[in-house]
């Protein structure tokens, strides 16, 4: 039988949040953030505030993505789980196709912003190397965020972050799924601090869920380099020889 996604939903949050405090070991933590670190340097995109990996490669100018595999290490220990949970029995590949990887260091974040229809509506993150507090933002609030940050680029972001409407506490080793509401009808983002402060069940919504409570017995850490592999299923995939017919080739 498979996993019952029902004993690990966010359930202080609108329907689509999931967290499991214990996805990966801490050996296999170790060997994927060895292999985030030690890929070569071209292979990362510097924005103002993070760093970017894109596996297999980036969208096209219509979110279209070339047909090539995920590479065997971000495929072989998380791929055979994603089956486990079905979360991905829905999507239109029934598993996802596209990992963007993130590296933020202290004092780096991501702006509010939607993932957009590039994807199928559901991203499922695995957070590798320090904890982080991931906002959510109400779409049409007062309150409301700055739109939409293509999550391949570096925009331009101004205006004054607005205060979150939820908050959840990604832990090392830990997988977040995102879908449904909470990803269509909800901004996401990550503050751009040196600490995350103000920790606690009334603060956090997956408090209960959390695999080190106490580490955060005082309400706040200090932030430390985090990566994040965020798995998703591009909803438009071509084969390279019908990109190179597109492009006028034979
Ligand atoms: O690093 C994260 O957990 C979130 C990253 C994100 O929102 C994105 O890549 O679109
Ligand atoms: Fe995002």
């Amino acid at each position: 039988m498979g996993f019952d996604l029902d004993t690990v939903r966010v359930s202080a949050l609108p329907d689509g949040a999931f967290y499991i405090s214990d996805f990966v070991t801490e050996d296999e933590e170790d060997w994927l953030a060895q292999k985030v670190t030690s890929a070569p340097l071209p292979r990362w995109t510097q924005l103002s505030h993070r760093r970017l990996q894109t596996w297999p490669s980036a969208l096209t100018k219509n979110n279209t993505l070339l047909a090539c595999p995920l590479p065997a290490w971000l495929e072989s220990t998380i791929g055979p789980r994603f089956k486990d949970l079905g979360i991905f029995n829905d999507a239109p590949h029934q598993a996802p196709n596209h990992v963007l990887i993130n590296e933020y260091q202290p004092g780096q974040g991501i702006m509010p912003h939607e993932d957009g229809a590039a994807y199928y509506p559901l991203v499922a993150t695995v957070s590798l190397s320090a904890p982080i507090v991931f906002d959510i933002y109400e779409k049409y609030g007062p309150e409301q965020g700055q739109g939409q940050e293509s999550t391949g680029g570096a925009a331009a972001q101004t205006a004054r972050r607005p205060k979150p409407k939820y908050r959840i506490l990604q832990e090392r080793r830990s997988l977040l799924i995102t879908r449904g509401e909470i990803y269509t009808d909800f901004l996401h983002g990550i503050a751009e601090v040196t600490k995350d402060e103000e920790l606690g069940p009334d603060s956090i919504c997956n408090w209960d869920l959390l695999r080190e409570k106490e580490a955060y017995r005082d309400g706040w850490y200090e932030r430390k380099t985090r990566i994040s592999l965020t798995y998703r299923d591009v909803l438009h995939v071509t084969k390279v020889g019908n990109a190179m017919k597109f492009l006028g080739g034979r």
